[in-house]
């Protein structure tokens, strides 16, 4: 679905990283780690067509990302679902018009509303829906972000540090949404410095572990 064959990036004329290659294929989980500046963010990035590799090839669903044009762009953004490293609401709107919004931004808000009850009882905020975000815990707020990432039933759920301020207990049950999204089919991505998290993934599901350092892409495993 997404593909990366020798991709590089930077900024100002500072390589971040280059000759990245990786697969993100139907079903598949992959955990993304690295020291912080490294570039996690910006391979997610690349990943959603926000930034163009000058170098190499991303593709989506088959097509050059570089060629792709707006249309194009929205059309494979409604098959991924992006969980922010810092989330954004609308403060003034309840939680639950927030999780709605990908859908009411892409005139599909007639699909939601089967499926919000739902979903808010899932992430275990159906008795938060009608709260402000301003009113919910950091736990909350990141089960609320996942809960919009996935409204739309995209089908990669790119993760960005999501259990970057919680505690271990609040980690642990945003893995495990995240574990079941991937028993539906989902290709999940994280990027996270949490090894404790990551190794306790690896007791839940088959996880793909690339490390970013230096510039380069590694496969890790048995060191983590
Ligand atoms: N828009 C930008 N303009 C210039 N430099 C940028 C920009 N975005 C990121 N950078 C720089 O690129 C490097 C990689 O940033 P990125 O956010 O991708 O790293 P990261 O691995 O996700 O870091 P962290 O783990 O701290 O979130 C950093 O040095 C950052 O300052």
């Amino acid at each position: 679905m997404i593909e990366f064959q020798g991709v590089g990036y930077g900024y100002g004329g500072r390589r971040l990283f280059s000759g990245l290659s990786m697969s993100l294929a139907p079903g598949s989980f992959h955990f993304l780690t690295g020291p912080s500046g490294a570039g996690k963010t910006t391979l997610l990035k690349l990943c959603y067509a926000e930034l163009r590799a000058p170098e190499g090839r991303v593709t989506l669903w088959g097509q050059d990302a570089r060629a792709m044009d707006r249309d194009a762009v929205a059309m494979a953004r409604r098959r991924i679902g992006v969980v922010h490293q810092e989330t954004q609401f609308l403060d003034h709107l309840p939680v639950a018009e927030n999780i709605l919004l990908p859908l009411t931004v892409a005139g599909r808000l007639a699909e939601g509303h089967g499926n919000l009850r739902e979903l808010l009882a899932w992430v275990g905020l159906a008795s938060q829906a009608g709260q402000l975000p301003p009113e919910l815990s950091g736990g909350e707020r990141q089960r609320a972000a996942l809960a919009r990432a996935v409204i739309t039933s995209p089908e990669v759920i790119l993760a960005d540090e999501p259990t970057g301020n919680l505690d271990w207990e609040m980690s642990q049950r945003l893995l495990t949404l995240l574990v079941e999204l991937n028993r539906m089919g989902k290709a999940v991505l994280i990027a996270t410095h949490d090894l404790n998290l990551i190794r306790a993934a690896k007791q839940q599901v088959g996880a793909r572990i690339l490390r970013l350092r230096d510039g380069r892409l590694q496969a890790a495993g048995a060191d983590l």
